[in-house]
């Protein structure tokens, strides 16, 4: 009997698609049976296929109808993954009151979110009552999560007149010191992993009484090596000797991410508080983020899609309490690794932030 091979269809941006459909995930999936089919956006997506998955990273409610009467006509098929669930992380408020609600179990390490107000108008901005509460450094990040390059541009505020060039509305969260190191943990369904990444410095009080107003920076772990600035300081930090967060604490938080959001493709952003030590603070939960920059992905994902179409996990969008640590080869580290690997995260962007003076 000819062997069963299954389609997942796939609906990605430009930019998305070029980074992770690569040529060795697409054979590593046709080698176990599944074929990742590109979706054509301009057409309807009911008059394609058949999939018995759709993954998809679009945005509007155009795309939105498109999957709705895709899965009224193709009931088996799973969409990976609800477009009504992936909308929480379109605004960053919504996006990180799901940490707030989370409860664990973990006793010797705290986690939460940064101190935060949202700031819809201008005038809001200028009533000093608003804001008063924080404490300077600020970070001014625009509420809206869409994608657009725009969601991404931020300002460090270092004072009140730094909020002169503000555009509301936008999300004013705390600077939390963190030793200028992060931890983007990847989820793909119950696998997860933890790397560490450049991230801003550091402000002394004494560092913050000679600055003045605000610094723009964008996409900072994501900054190509050529794009840096304060040269030593990134010099000094080896990132190599940076203890990673305990593995229980961060799976605890990505299983009660996923399960408490329904969501499988997502990463977030962790920082240590050097204050406390043992606080951690999630700053930032992305959607379908950049897999490709993760060591083994073509595993990691080949894996999630056989479950998938094979539908071995029935709860595999709302996450299972007792998921299963597998173990997959991992050709770039030329070892077996543990699939809940946090303990052997590493820098995998040699990203440098950049900021300008505004
Ligand atoms: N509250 C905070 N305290 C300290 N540093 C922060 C804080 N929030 C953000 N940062 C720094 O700013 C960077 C960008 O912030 P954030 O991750 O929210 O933006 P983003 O544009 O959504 O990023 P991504 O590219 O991961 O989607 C973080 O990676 C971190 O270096
Ligand atoms: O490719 P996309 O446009 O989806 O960009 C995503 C980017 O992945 P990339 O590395 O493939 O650029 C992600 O990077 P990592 O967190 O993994 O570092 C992260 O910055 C997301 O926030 C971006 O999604 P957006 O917020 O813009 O929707
Ligand atoms: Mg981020
Ligand atoms: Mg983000």
């Amino acid at each position: 009997m000819a062997e069963r091979r299954f389609g997942i269809g796939y609906a990605l941006a430009p930019k998305k698609q070029k980074s992770f459909i690569q040529e060795s995930l697409v054979s590593l999936a046709k080698s176990r049976g599944i074929d990742l089919i590109k979706i054509d956006t301009e057409r309807p997506l009911v008059d394609q296929g058949p999939f018995d998955c759709v993954l998809h990273k679009l945005y509007g409610e155009d795309w939105k109808k498109q999957l709705q009467q895709f899965q009224v006509q193709n009931p088996n098929a799973t969409i990976i993954d609800s477009p009504e669930a992936i909308e929480r992380l379109h605004n960053r408020i919504s996006m990180l009151q799901v940490v707030s609600e989370l409860k664990t179990e973990n006793q010797s390490e705290t986690f939460g979110i940064p101190k935060q107000i949202v700031i819809y108008d201008k005038e809001t901005l200028f009533d000093r009552q608003a804001w008063e509460s924080l404490k300077f450094p600020v970070i001014a990040k625009p509420l809206v999560a869409d994608g657009s390059a725009k969601s991404h541009k931020m300002s460090l505020i270092f004072n009140h007149d730094g909020f002169n060039k503000l555009k509301p509305p936008i999300v004013l969260q705390e600077f939390v010191n963190h030793g200028g190191v992060i931890f983007k943990v990847y989820v793909v369904g119950d696998y997860v992993k933890c790397v560490k990444r450049k991230s801003l410095p550091d402000y002394s009080e004494e560092k913050l009484k000679g600055l003045e107003g605000s610094l723009s920076f964008s996409q900072v772990s994501n900054l190509a090596t050529n794009e840096r600035i304060n040269e030593n300081y990134y010099e000094m930090m080896h990132l190599e000797d940076i203890q990673l967060p305990p593995q229980s604490l961060i799976t605890d938080i990505a299983r009660g991410l996923r399960k408490a959001m329904k969501l499988n493709l997502f990463n977030f952003d962790v920082i240590r508080d050097t204050r406390i030590g043992n606080r951690y603070l999630v700053i930032d939960i992305n959607y379908f983020p950049g897999y490709a920059k993760m060591p083994c992905y073509e595993t990691v994902l080949t894996d999630f899609f056989w479950d998938i179409v094979n539908k071995t996990d029935g709860e595999v969008f709302e996450g299972t309490s007792e998921e299963k640590a597998r173990s997959v080869p991992c050709k770039e580290e030329g070892k077996m690794e543990s699939d809940i690997c946090c303990n052997d995260g590493e820098e995998v962007i040699e990203g440098k932030p950049q900021l300008t003076n505004m």
